[in-house]
């Protein structure tokens, strides 16, 4: 079975794009605050699909594009422009910056309210506790999450082995497989014999930056395999951290690279922008005691 990020997202697009619509009527009109330092192609790419998005649905979408040499001094004074903005509801500073501006400072000073990525201390502090209240959670595990309920693999019990430790992917995929029943291993870059903990995964997630990394020696027959790699190849093709033409195979499900966890992340994205949006709206509407 092949787990289609691309369809799926398009599919939650028809209710997220009535829900925006029914907001505005209410005066409330989602927005989402993008800045991008630097010139990373990459980069370029996912902030122009994340912008295409968001105008699909409605949502409103700055993109304040800076050059590599803008400062750390600079990019907290725009966060804090943005932060008293009542008009905006999420802001997404892309990663990676460049190496001269803390990245953990920049996180911190994005107001915990509209931290649309999930990455405050506060949010991760939620994931980890298991905590029931509304969070924002990293939008690439979260966007996977969703995708493995919609095609009903449910985690409880199961054993999942992560490939990767970023705080971006691997640490919250961990946590969101946890929270779910799942039975967690994490593996990385010290991990020795890798192959022997990968071929034990029910659930193989892969978010390492390696190209074909994983192949089908390294899957159980009949895992859920979910490739977050954005690699290129020799012939600078996109392609994942599975050797997916071999490993479809083995896999009783898998993630095509592009069109599988991409999409799904962008989506996640918009969803969290129109929750924050409306948890501003809540917070607003609060009696002033
Ligand atoms: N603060 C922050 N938040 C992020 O969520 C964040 C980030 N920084 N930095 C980089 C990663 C990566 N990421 C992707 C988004 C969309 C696609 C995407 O649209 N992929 C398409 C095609 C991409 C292509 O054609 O190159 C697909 O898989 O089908 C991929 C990767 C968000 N990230």
């Amino acid at each position: 079975m092949i787990l289609d990020g691309k369809a799926l997202s398009n599919q939650l697009d028809v209710n997220m794009k009535a829900e925006v619509a029914e907001l505005k009527a209410t005066g409330l009109s989602p927005k989402l605050v993008v800045i991008i330092v630097g010139h990373d192609p990459a980069s370029q790419i996912y902030v122009h699909n994340k912008h295409r998005k968001a105008i699909k649905l409605g949502i409103e979408s700055i993109i304040e594009r800076r050059e590599a040499d803008f400062t750390e001094a600079e990019l907290l004074q725009l966060i804090d422009q943005y932060n008293c903005d009542d008009s905006v509801h999420g802001i997404l500073v892309q990663l990676p910056l460049p190496k001269h501006i803390d990245e953990g400072k920049i996180i911190r000073a994005i107001d915990v309210h509209k931290d649309v990525d999930g990455f405050s201390p506060e949010s991760v502090g939620k994931l980890f506790n298991n905590s029931h209240e509304h969070y924002p959670v990293s939008c690439t595990p979260k966007g996977i999450m969703t995708m493995l309920s919609h095609y009903h693999i449910d985690p409880k019990g199961q054993h999942a082995v992560i490939v990767g430790d970023s705080n971006i992917v691997g640490r919250p995929m961990g946590a969101l497989l946890l929270n779910a029943g799942a039975t967690v291993t994490y593996t990385h870059i010290l991990t020795e014999n890798l192959s022997a903990h990968t071929k034990t995964a029910d659930i193989l997630i892969v978010a390492t930056g390696v190209a074909h990394l994983i192949k089908a020696a390294d899957i159980k027959p009949g895992a859920t395999v979910i490739d977050v790699g954005m690699d290129r190849d020799e012939n600078g093709k996109l392609v994942g951290d599975v050797d997916y033409d071999h490993a479809k195979d083995v896999a009783g499900a898998i993630t095509p690279v592009p069109g599988g966890v991409g999409p799904m992340t962008i989506t996640t994205l918009m969803q969290q922008t129109i929750e924050l949006a409306k948890v501003a709206d809540h917070r607003t509407l609060q009696p002033v005691r």
